[in-house]
């Protein structure tokens, strides 16, 4: 019989931060050894992180994640440890865990099969390794086997998977149980997406059943590199069922996990913590966590945002003030605040609450930039929203400079514009007028500017470049309109967020044609609805315009003629429009796809515009 306390913590690594990557490791592991941990599992690449990308090909970074087990190595007394690094072997790279035992590094697996679908592309810079092969690898002059091997750890006997080599029919773990291992450890990083937590959970639970196994699989924690966000899951689980999960999405830099594990044993109590499928929970967990790290690993003194009382602006607003509340949960205020690099320099004694909506007003500036097309609701609805939350509140009329624009252009031309002939180039400089503007605001304050982009206008490009485009990081262009259009009424109601109320019973309205001409996004488009319908069919499932148009005529209650229009409509301003998503701040990956050709979805900028394809639709 043997018995084993294994534990696994998720880590918030930055590509190359050595120092923050080290930090988190050695008091993960200093955390494990106060509980008597005997194995620690940490995530896939903890030691320079997942996201380094072409970093990966740098000889130097393999040689300095070296350097850096080495000083890992020495901390690893009266404990096992199994911590992720890229090995550079035969002028190969591998994605490699260690598995160092009291001091001394015992061996390094190597991933089998490399995750390359998705937002994933491993093959760039790592090489397979080959399954029921192990070679020696020379290290400051000693060798280590490195490759497809298992080990004993206190009478235990153990094997890997990493990541996406669980993923996989034919996988690493079947192997593993034909040699009879007791535990599979799972150094993962896999990115957060609606859902997908409970894939995991179930993949765990599966996995553990099939291979007769106890299965301990550990993720990466956090916005780690910019755009991605992991939940730091650590799921336990053991012949088929669930011993031991931890809070998903945590604002610390590290959580430890840990289970009194029996090798004799099939039966243990089941965990009674239940992760639920809640996706407006997790958007607002996930991309408040994203917010919060890119503040503070980019070390800017906050955010701006151009809020016009709208959905879209109005939600990144909440989702700041989530930032705050959040982290301000998790880690107290003091701790919070230097985390963010900010002085708490109020002197009467607040309550969270307060102190929550003093932070806000420390880090968050909005401006409200009216024009004569704008209206008093959206105004009212970004002012009272920005008292509900502290947030500062600027406002200022571009009119006059507009008309400046304008006056130029027409002495250049030489003649009047009007809205008959020049509709879109005069909603156009509107809000290319409010750039300037706020980006000096970002300037003078050290912010970042956040952009408003939506995945349903960056189908369809309905969005100004270098107007409403203007930012550097899009929180929201991760997910499609009536998403956040719902998430704000739960926000209001369930979160508290009292102040949507007026945000909430508007219609949305980009506001750049005169009030006369009654615009809305829908009439310019379609119903957000429809889009939603075929970028999921067209985009996420690739089918052809004929089949979308088949599968919809069925589906939805629409005349087919108007549904046909909408069809057409769709792909043309989605084909002529990926230049305009090309430039697109950077955002966070949330939804299960997303249309940013830096991560998931690649597409010609030039290209035929399916016209042949979309010919299709006129017999159909
Ligand atoms: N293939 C290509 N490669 C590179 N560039 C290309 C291009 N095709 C056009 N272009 C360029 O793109 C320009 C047109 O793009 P752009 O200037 O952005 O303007 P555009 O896409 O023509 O119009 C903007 C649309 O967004 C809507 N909008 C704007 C602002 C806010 C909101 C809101 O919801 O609040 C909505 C507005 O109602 C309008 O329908 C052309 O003048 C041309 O220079
Ligand atoms: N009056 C305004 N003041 C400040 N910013 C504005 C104003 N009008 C538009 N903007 C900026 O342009 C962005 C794009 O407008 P858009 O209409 O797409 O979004 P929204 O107003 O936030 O939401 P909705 O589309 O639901 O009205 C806004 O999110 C905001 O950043
Ligand atoms: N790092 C990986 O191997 C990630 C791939 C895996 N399919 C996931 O998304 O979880």
């Amino acid at each position: 019989m043997s018995q084993i306390r294994i534990g696994g913590a998720c880590l918030n690594q930055t590509p190359i931060d050595w120092n923050n990557n080290f930090t988190n490791i050695s008091q993960a592991i200093k955390a494990a050894k106060e509980q008597q941990v005997n194995l620690l599992c940490l995530p896939e690449l903890s030691i320079t992180a997942y996201g380094c990308q072409d970093l990966f090909l740098s000889e130097w970074l393999t040689e300095e994640a070296i350097t850096q087990l080495h000083k890992i190595v020495p901390l690893c007394t009266n404990i096992s440890v199994a911590v992720g690094l890229p090995i550079r072997h035969d002028q190969k790279i591998y994605n490699t865990t260690c598995l160092i035992e009291n001091g001394k590094i015992l061996g390094f697996y190597a991933k089998q099969i490399l995750a390359n679908d998705g937002i994933h592309y491993e093959h760039r810079w790592f090489s397979p390794w080959p399954s029921g092969e192990v070679k020696e690898l020379t290290l400051n002059n000693q060798t280590y086997p490195i490759g497809d091997q298992t080990f004993h750890i206190k009478g235990v006997h153990i094997g890997f998977e990493i990541c996406e080599d669980a993923w996989n029919e034919i996988r690493p773990a079947c192997r593993l149980y034909d040699k009879g291992v007791e535990l599979i450890l799972n150094p993962s990083a896999s990115h957060f997406a609606f859902g997908k937590h409970k894939i995991r959970e179930k993949l765990i639970i599966n996995s553990s059943k099939k291979f007769n196994c106890h299965y301990l699989y550990v993720n990466q924690l956090g916005n780690e590199s910019g755009r991605v966000i992991y939940d730091g899951d650590i799921i336990l689980a053991s012949h088929g069922q669930l011993l031991a999960t931890n809070q998903r999405l945590s604002f610390q830099s590290y959580q430890l996990l840990y289970f009194d594990m029996d090798t004799t044993q099939t039966k243990y109590k089941q965990t009674d913590h239940v992760d639920t499928l809640d996706n407006n929970r997790d958007f607002a967990q996930a991309a408040s966590l994203g917010l919060y790290d890119y503040l503070r690993k980019s070390r800017a003194k906050g955010y701006t945002l151009s809020l016009s009382g709208g959905a879209d602006s109005s939600s990144i607003a909440v989702l700041v003030a989530l930032l705050v509340s959040n982290g301000v949960k998790e880690l107290g205020v003091d701790r919070f605040c230097k985390s963010i690099h900010l002085t708490p320099d109020w002197h009467t004694e607040l309550t969270t609450e307060e102190a929550v909506q003093f932070i806000v007003g420390k880090i968050l500036i909005t401006a409200y930039q009216g024009t004569k097309n704008s209206s008093d609701d959206t105004l009212n609805s970004a002012r009272s929203l920005a008292a509900s939350i502290g947030a500062q509140f600027k406002h200022w009329e571009i009119d006059e400079v507009v008309s400046t624009n304008h006056d130029l252009v027409e002495k250049a031309i030489g003649r009047k514009l009007t809205w008959e002939q020049d509709d879109i180039a005069m909603q156009n400089i509107q809000a290319r007028t409010r750039s300037p503007l706020i980006w000096m605001v970002a300037n003078i304050t050290g912010t970042i500017l956040l952009t408003t982009s939506n995945r349903s206008e960056g189908d369809v490009g309905y969005t100004t470049m270098d107007g409403d485009t203007s930012g550097s990081l899009a929180p929201i262009a991760g997910v499609d309109k009536p998403f956040l259009l719902q998430w704000l009424r739960y926000a209001e109601k369930e979160l508290g967020y009292d102040g949507l109320a007026s945000v909430n019973s508007l219609t949305p309205t980009a506001e750049l044609r005169p009030k006369s001409y009654t615009q809305t996004d829908e009439d310019d488009l379609m119903p957000y609805p429809i889009l939603v319908e075929i970028e999921r069919l067209g985009i996420f499932q690739r089918k052809s315009p004929l089949i979308v148009y088949q599968t919809l005529a069925q589906k939805l209650n629409i005349d087919h003629e108007v549904l046909k229009n909408y069809i057409r409509k769709f792909y043309r301003l989605w084909s002529i429009n990926q230049w305009k998503r090309e430039r697109l701040a950077p955002s966070f990956h949330l939804d299960d796809f997303n249309v940013d050709p830096k991560t998931w979805c690649r597409f010609p900028i030039l290209s035929g515009g399916f016209a042949e394809e979309l010919k299709q639709l006129d017999e159909a």
